[in-house]
């Protein structure tokens, strides 16, 4: 399992490598890595939740679980509706906390575990958004004016990552140095790459294809090609829902969105799957390091 998470994040690198030698500029290569990253390994990644196990209390009828998973995304939908700009705050920040916890599945961290998973996820995501500014204000300018941070780019991305770096290294856990070269590694390669190339690549290979890999252990316990099968059986009805969903209201909107409107749209569409995702992966990290 270990191989796949290495070969993930060689594929990435080769990806960004071939980006800088033959595609730069190519606005269409970003695009089609983009969206097949998320296609393939982003959205599946959430597509399995309700056979992941929940707290004690939690009953285990699938009915109950959509009810609750869609009344949050109808909550969640309203309020990017009304409070585009808090909607956008809370994203990004259980975003971070998301993106962040998933570098510690196999650890354990036990010193200012939520603000080291914070932390860790606002530097990955601060420094894909804050590298490439230009690109990340003109998606969000239909709802936010972010010029203003500007000039504190360079300072925010280095507190984040100093801050991230300070508190990964003050954990007690196995292979530390392992983590903090990778943090550091990542954060260099983040920044050197362009928004949608470095979010689709991040979210694919540093985030999905990680969460994937624990969900088939949860799930199937060992390897076999038969249980990868049923795995990815399993997986595609929420995930095939999910991408027609997509597909169809960018389809609608087509007509009276620019470009970057659509992607701002896309993420809101992201957001809403990924707001009760973010709470279930929550509970099943944490009780599965318990377990361990
Ligand atoms: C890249 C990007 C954005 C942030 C996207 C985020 C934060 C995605 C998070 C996805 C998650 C958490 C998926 C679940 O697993 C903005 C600011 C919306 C617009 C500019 C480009």
């Amino acid at each position: 399992m270990k191989n796949i998470d290495i070969i993930g994040k060689t594929i990435a690198i080769i990806i960004a490598i071939s980006y800088y030698f033959f595609f730069e500029n190519i606005e269409a290569f970003q695009l089609v890595i983009f969206s097949g990253v998320i296609l393939i390994i982003g959205i599946p990644h959430g597509a399995i939740d309700h056979l992941l196990p929940q707290d004690k209390d939690a009953t285990s009828s699938l009915m109950v679980f959509l009810v609750k998973y869609f009344s949050i995304m109808l909550i969640y939908l309203y309020t990017w509706y009304f409070f585009p700009k808090l909607s956008l705050l809370v994203f990004l920040t259980i975003s971070a906390y998301h993106f962040g916890q998933t570098h510690f599945v196999n650890h354990s961290v036990t010193k200012f575990r939520s603000l080291c998973y914070f932390f860790l996820g606002s530097n990955f995501l601060g420094i894909i958004l804050l590298s490439d500014f230009q690109a990340t204000e003109e998606i969000l300018s239909s709802i936010a004016e972010v010029s203003f941070i500007e000039p504190f780019r360079y300072l925010v991305m280095l507190s984040l990552f100093i801050v991230s770096f300070s508190l990964t290294f003050i954990q007690k856990i196995e292979n530390k140095s392992i983590l903090l070269t990778e943090i550091t590694l990542l954060s260099v390669f983040l920044y050197f790459t362009p928004l949608l190339l470095s979010f689709g690549l991040y979210f694919g290979f540093w985030h999905s294809l990680p969460s994937l890999l624990i969900e088939f252990e949860e799930v199937s316990r060992d390897y076999s090609k038969e249980k990868l099968k049923k795995f990815i059986l399993h997986l595609m009805p929420f995930s095939i829902i999910s991408i027609l969903g997509i597909i169809f209201i960018l389809f609608l909107s087509n007509t009276y969105l620019q470009k970057d409107q659509m992607i701002l749209l896309f993420f809101i569409l992201v957001s809403l799957i990924s707001a009760p995702h973010i709470f279930v992966m929550n509970k099943f990290i944490e009780s599965r390091k318990i377990q361990n």
